[in-house]
């Protein structure tokens, strides 16, 4: 069964709704150079991070420009697992790795050149539509044939972002068949404010889907 991430939860009230719709991991966005609704202020993502109940996955999506940058704010933030956009190679993740306990995801551009080598410095891949900038919530999806050959030519799990919502997210994972899907802006009523109807049928969709990877 495909697992869920929704991300850029901006309160509580959002982070409990995306529990109690039963997603998998909630991302919380905090260090990320560019302009967006869904950035949170550090004790803001600690408050957040905190309040993500057992058996559900908390992730810092963070855009370090320096490895001793993430590990401040992973070991500030404690959250179960950190997302990196963008800043760190592949060796700097290796080095990321080797300092802190939570797993790794590594974010990569869905057209960028040797998404291998990112695959043997983090515990997971995130295939996004990225902007000019390096950062994520674009809205726009990708080329997912392309993305279903990275899925089938790794190990990694591949989690599957860029302009997912409630009514592609099943023919998405059909077409890739990913370990997880990952969504922020798709499931909004206004940036940053999660529609909870939208998250609930967007969690549904994802998990009866046939293709994801056990
Ligand atoms: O969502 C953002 O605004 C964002 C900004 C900077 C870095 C990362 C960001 N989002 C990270 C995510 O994991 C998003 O869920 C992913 O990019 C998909 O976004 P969307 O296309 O809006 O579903």
């Amino acid at each position: 069964m495909t697992r869920v991430k929704i991300c850029g939860v901006t309160d509580s009230a959002d982070r409990n709704a995306v529990v109690t719709a039963g997603a998998d991991a909630v991302g919380v966005i905090h260090g990320v150079p560019v302009d967006t609704p869904r950035e949170v202020d550090e004790e803001t993502a600690m408050r957040l991070v905190d309040g993500v109940p057992p058996f559900v996955t908390s992730v810092l999506v963070t855009m370090p420009t320096t490895v001793q940058e993430a590990v401040r704010r992973v070991d500030r933030i404690e959250p179960d697992a950190v997302q990196v956009h963008d800043g760190l190679s592949p060796a700097e993740l290796g080095a990321l790795d080797s300092r802190i306990t939570q797993d790794i995801v590594a974010v990569v551009e869905a057209n960028a050149p040797a998404i291998e080598d990112y695959a043997t410095h983090a515990d997971a891949l995130l295939v996004d539509s990225v902007d000019a900038d390096g950062g994520g919530g674009t809205g726009e999806t990708h080329d997912w044939e392309r993305t279903r050959a990275v899925v089938d030519s790794l190990d990694v799990p591949v989690v599957l972002a860029g302009g997912l919502t409630p009514e592609n997210v099943a023919e998405a994972v059909e077409t890739v068949g990913p370990f997880a899907v990952d969504v922020a802006s798709g499931v909004e009523q206004s940036g940053g404010r999660k529609d909870h109807d939208a998250v609930g049928r967007f969690v549904r969709n994802a998990t009866r889907a046939a293709g994801g990877a056990v």
